[in-house]
Protein backbone atom coordinates (compact mmCIF):
# COMPACT_ATOMS: atom_id res chain seq x y z
CA UNK A 1 0.00 0.00 0.00
CA UNK A 2 1.58 3.38 -0.91
CA UNK A 3 2.22 5.83 1.89
CA UNK A 4 -0.43 7.82 3.18
CA UNK A 5 -0.30 11.24 2.52
CA UNK A 6 -3.48 12.69 4.16
CA UNK A 7 -5.25 11.24 7.47
CA UNK A 8 -8.28 12.64 8.94
CA UNK A 9 -8.03 11.62 12.57
CA UNK A 10 -10.93 11.84 14.77
CA UNK A 11 -12.13 14.90 13.20
CA UNK A 12 -14.67 17.24 14.63
CA UNK A 13 -16.59 20.25 13.11
CA UNK A 14 -19.62 22.01 14.90
CA UNK A 15 -20.98 25.37 13.69
CA UNK A 16 -23.31 27.32 15.58
CA UNK A 17 -26.14 28.74 13.82
CA UNK A 18 -27.86 30.78 16.35
CA UNK A 19 -29.76 28.76 19.20
CA UNK A 20 -28.49 25.38 17.32
CA UNK A 21 -25.10 23.43 17.39
CA UNK A 22 -25.13 21.36 14.25
CA UNK A 23 -22.44 18.75 14.03
CA UNK A 24 -21.13 18.44 10.45
CA UNK A 25 -17.81 15.93 11.07
CA UNK A 26 -18.06 13.55 14.17
CA UNK A 27 -15.54 11.66 14.85
CA UNK A 28 -14.25 11.39 11.28
CA UNK A 29 -11.62 9.00 10.19
CA UNK A 30 -10.17 8.96 6.70
CA UNK A 31 -6.89 7.95 4.86
CA UNK A 32 -5.29 8.83 0.96
CA UNK A 33 -2.99 7.65 -0.15
CA UNK A 34 -0.30 8.81 -2.97
CA UNK A 35 -1.31 8.48 -5.92
CA UNK A 36 -4.80 7.93 -5.04
CA UNK A 37 -8.02 9.66 -6.42
CA UNK A 38 -11.02 9.75 -4.16
CA UNK A 39 -14.41 10.71 -4.93
CA UNK A 40 -16.33 12.34 -2.55
CA UNK A 41 -20.21 11.92 -3.07
CA UNK A 42 -22.69 12.68 -0.62
CA UNK A 43 -25.99 15.04 -0.61
CA UNK A 44 -26.21 18.39 -0.27
CA UNK A 45 -25.60 19.76 3.18
CA UNK A 46 -24.05 16.92 4.70
CA UNK A 47 -20.49 18.38 5.23
CA UNK A 48 -18.47 17.61 1.89
CA UNK A 49 -17.25 20.94 1.98
CA UNK A 50 -16.73 21.13 5.24
CA UNK A 51 -14.87 17.99 4.97
CA UNK A 52 -12.50 19.11 1.98
CA UNK A 53 -11.84 22.84 4.02
CA UNK A 54 -10.32 20.57 7.13
CA UNK A 55 -8.06 18.86 5.41
CA UNK A 56 -7.08 21.29 3.40
CA UNK A 57 -5.84 22.95 6.24
CA UNK A 58 -8.64 26.33 5.85
CA UNK A 59 -10.20 25.38 8.76
CA UNK A 60 -9.23 24.37 12.14
CA UNK A 61 -11.08 21.21 13.20
CA UNK A 62 -12.92 21.66 16.69
CA UNK A 63 -11.53 17.91 17.66
CA UNK A 64 -9.14 15.44 16.52
CA UNK A 65 -5.94 16.50 13.91
CA UNK A 66 -5.37 16.36 10.11
CA UNK A 67 -2.11 14.89 9.23
CA UNK A 68 0.13 15.74 6.23
CA UNK A 69 2.78 12.95 5.04
CA UNK A 70 2.65 12.26 8.85
CA UNK A 71 2.89 16.11 10.13
CA UNK A 72 0.34 16.83 12.79
CA UNK A 73 -1.29 20.31 11.09
CA UNK A 74 -4.60 20.54 11.76
CA UNK A 75 -4.01 22.24 14.79
CA UNK A 76 -1.29 24.52 14.44
CA UNK A 77 -2.28 28.61 14.34
CA UNK A 78 -3.60 30.09 10.95
CA UNK A 79 -0.23 31.17 9.71
CA UNK A 80 1.62 28.24 10.10
CA UNK A 81 -1.81 26.30 8.20
CA UNK A 82 -1.11 28.79 5.79
CA UNK A 83 1.98 28.05 5.45
CA UNK A 84 1.60 24.98 4.52
CA UNK A 85 -1.06 25.11 2.59
CA UNK A 86 0.49 27.11 0.38
CA UNK A 87 3.29 24.42 -0.41
CA UNK A 88 1.18 20.90 0.16
CA UNK A 89 -2.37 21.61 -1.01
CA UNK A 90 -4.16 22.31 -3.74
CA UNK A 91 -7.75 23.47 -4.46
CA UNK A 92 -9.88 23.93 -7.21
CA UNK A 93 -13.45 24.83 -6.75
CA UNK A 94 -16.64 24.73 -9.02
CA UNK A 95 -15.83 28.55 -9.78
CA UNK A 96 -12.72 29.06 -11.10
CA UNK A 97 -11.65 32.14 -8.68
CA UNK A 98 -9.16 33.02 -11.16
CA UNK A 99 -7.75 36.87 -11.37
CA UNK A 100 -9.68 38.54 -13.69
CA UNK A 101 -7.26 41.30 -14.32
CA UNK A 102 -4.75 38.53 -15.34
CA UNK A 103 -3.81 35.90 -18.16
CA UNK A 104 -4.22 32.42 -17.91
CA UNK A 105 -0.29 32.12 -17.42
CA UNK A 106 0.10 35.30 -14.77
CA UNK A 107 -2.67 33.44 -12.79
CA UNK A 108 -1.01 29.78 -13.01
CA UNK A 109 2.64 31.80 -12.47
CA UNK A 110 1.38 33.55 -9.07
CA UNK A 111 1.46 30.53 -6.28
CA UNK A 112 5.16 30.03 -7.48
CA UNK A 113 6.17 34.11 -7.23
CA UNK A 114 4.32 33.90 -3.40
CA UNK A 115 5.95 30.83 -2.90
CA UNK A 116 9.30 32.87 -4.19
CA UNK A 117 10.38 31.44 -7.82
CA UNK A 118 11.25 33.64 -10.16
CA UNK A 119 9.34 35.02 -12.76
CA UNK A 120 11.11 32.91 -15.70
CA UNK A 121 11.11 29.91 -13.36
CA UNK A 122 7.23 30.59 -13.13
CA UNK A 123 6.49 31.42 -16.55
CA UNK A 124 7.86 28.45 -18.15
CA UNK A 125 6.44 25.66 -15.49
CA UNK A 126 3.08 27.36 -16.18
CA UNK A 127 3.61 27.80 -19.97
CA UNK A 128 4.42 23.45 -19.28
CA UNK A 129 1.60 23.35 -17.52
CA UNK A 130 -1.17 25.07 -20.01
CA UNK A 131 0.62 22.53 -22.98
CA UNK A 132 -0.30 19.94 -20.61
CA UNK A 133 -3.85 20.77 -20.05
CA UNK A 134 -4.10 21.39 -23.99
CA UNK A 135 -4.91 25.26 -23.72
CA UNK A 136 -1.39 26.62 -24.37
CA UNK A 137 -2.19 28.85 -27.12
CA UNK A 138 -5.16 30.51 -24.41
CA UNK A 139 -1.34 31.83 -22.37
CA UNK A 140 -2.08 34.90 -22.92
CA UNK A 141 -5.93 35.52 -22.65
CA UNK A 142 -7.53 36.52 -19.76
CA UNK A 143 -10.90 34.34 -17.55
CA UNK A 144 -13.14 36.36 -19.68
CA UNK A 145 -12.01 35.47 -22.44
CA UNK A 146 -12.00 31.70 -22.14
CA UNK A 147 -14.90 29.29 -21.84
CA UNK A 148 -16.08 27.51 -18.81
CA UNK A 149 -13.61 24.35 -19.75
CA UNK A 150 -10.72 26.44 -20.79
CA UNK A 151 -11.28 28.32 -17.23
CA UNK A 152 -11.11 24.64 -15.13
CA UNK A 153 -8.28 23.66 -17.05
CA UNK A 154 -6.53 27.07 -15.71
CA UNK A 155 -7.66 26.93 -12.48
CA UNK A 156 -6.87 22.70 -11.76
CA UNK A 157 -2.97 23.83 -13.37
CA UNK A 158 -2.79 26.70 -10.74
CA UNK A 159 -3.49 24.35 -7.79
CA UNK A 160 -0.86 22.09 -9.13
CA UNK A 161 2.16 24.76 -9.97
CA UNK A 162 3.23 24.24 -6.70
CA UNK A 163 3.80 20.82 -7.18
CA UNK A 164 1.47 20.12 -3.75
CA UNK A 165 1.23 16.53 -2.23
CA UNK A 166 -2.27 16.52 -2.07
CA UNK A 167 -4.92 18.16 -4.47
CA UNK A 168 -8.50 18.80 -3.04
CA UNK A 169 -11.30 19.69 -5.75
CA UNK A 170 -14.88 20.93 -4.65
CA UNK A 171 -17.15 20.24 -7.46
CA UNK A 172 -14.45 20.99 -10.09
CA UNK A 173 -17.04 20.05 -13.04
CA UNK A 174 -19.95 21.11 -11.46
CA UNK A 175 -20.42 24.16 -13.05
CA UNK A 176 -19.82 22.67 -16.82
CA UNK A 177 -21.99 20.77 -19.37
CA UNK A 178 -21.63 16.85 -19.46
CA UNK A 179 -19.63 16.70 -22.56
CA UNK A 180 -17.13 19.38 -20.99
CA UNK A 181 -17.17 18.19 -17.56
CA UNK A 182 -15.87 14.99 -19.17
CA UNK A 183 -12.72 16.35 -21.01
CA UNK A 184 -12.07 18.53 -18.07
CA UNK A 185 -12.09 15.52 -15.71
CA UNK A 186 -9.70 13.67 -17.84
CA UNK A 187 -6.94 16.20 -18.04
CA UNK A 188 -7.44 16.47 -14.34
CA UNK A 189 -7.29 12.49 -14.24
CA UNK A 190 -4.49 12.36 -16.35
CA UNK A 191 -2.24 15.07 -14.51
CA UNK A 192 -3.30 13.55 -11.19
CA UNK A 193 -1.84 10.25 -12.60
CA UNK A 194 1.28 11.71 -14.20
CA UNK A 195 2.40 13.50 -11.13
CA UNK A 196 1.64 10.77 -8.75
CA UNK A 197 -0.55 13.32 -6.47
CA UNK A 198 -3.05 12.35 -4.33
CA UNK A 199 -6.26 13.49 -5.20
CA UNK A 200 -9.91 14.15 -2.80
CA UNK A 201 -12.39 15.21 -5.14
CA UNK A 202 -16.05 16.23 -4.25
CA UNK A 203 -18.34 15.46 -6.87
CA UNK A 204 -22.12 14.79 -7.59
CA UNK A 205 -21.25 13.20 -10.99
CA UNK A 206 -21.51 9.46 -10.75
CA UNK A 207 -19.81 8.59 -13.98
CA UNK A 208 -16.81 10.68 -12.92
CA UNK A 209 -17.12 8.81 -9.44
CA UNK A 210 -17.07 5.88 -11.60
CA UNK A 211 -13.62 6.60 -13.03
CA UNK A 212 -12.04 6.99 -9.32
CA UNK A 213 -10.39 4.79 -7.51
CA UNK A 214 -12.76 4.40 -4.58
CA UNK A 215 -15.92 6.17 -3.51
CA UNK A 216 -16.69 7.72 -0.09
CA UNK A 217 -19.96 9.54 1.18
CA UNK A 218 -20.82 11.26 4.73
CA UNK A 219 -23.18 9.30 7.21
CA UNK A 220 -23.79 11.02 10.23
CA UNK A 221 -20.39 12.91 10.53
CA UNK A 222 -17.86 10.36 9.41
CA UNK A 223 -16.70 9.14 6.32
CA UNK A 224 -17.72 5.56 5.13
CA UNK A 225 -17.02 3.60 2.16
CA UNK A 226 -20.03 4.15 -0.58
N1 LIG B 1 -19.55 28.86 8.57
C1 LIG B 1 -20.68 28.18 8.85
N2 LIG B 1 -21.48 28.55 9.88
C2 LIG B 1 -22.58 27.87 10.16
N3 LIG B 1 -23.00 26.77 9.48
C3 LIG B 1 -22.28 26.36 8.46
C4 LIG B 1 -21.07 27.04 8.07
N4 LIG B 1 -20.54 26.39 6.99
C5 LIG B 1 -21.38 25.36 6.72
N5 LIG B 1 -22.41 25.34 7.60
C6 LIG B 1 -23.50 24.35 7.61
O1 LIG B 1 -22.91 23.08 7.64
C7 LIG B 1 -23.64 22.16 6.81
C8 LIG B 1 -22.68 21.50 5.84
O2 LIG B 1 -22.23 22.49 4.90
P1 LIG B 1 -21.24 22.14 3.71
O3 LIG B 1 -21.09 23.36 2.89
O4 LIG B 1 -20.02 21.51 4.26
O5 LIG B 1 -22.09 21.02 2.93
P2 LIG B 1 -21.90 20.41 1.47
O6 LIG B 1 -22.13 18.94 1.61
O7 LIG B 1 -20.60 20.84 0.89
O8 LIG B 1 -23.09 21.04 0.65
P3 LIG B 1 -23.21 21.42 -0.92
O9 LIG B 1 -23.12 20.12 -1.68
O10 LIG B 1 -24.56 22.03 -1.00
O11 LIG B 1 -22.10 22.37 -1.23
C9 LIG B 1 -24.76 22.96 6.19
O12 LIG B 1 -25.93 22.70 6.94
C10 LIG B 1 -24.34 24.40 6.34
O13 LIG B 1 -25.45 25.23 6.50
Amino acid sequence: MAAAVLELKSVERHYVQGPRKLTILNGAEFTLHRGEMVALVAPSGTGKSTLLHTAGLLERPDGGDVILSGKACGRLSDDERTAIRRNDIGFVYQFHHLLPEFSALENIMMPQLIRGLSKPEAAKRAAQLLDYMQIGKRAQHRPSELSGGEQQRVAIARAVANAPLVLLADEPTGNLDPVTASYVFDALEALVRQSGLAALIATHNHELAGRMDRRVTLNEGKVVPL
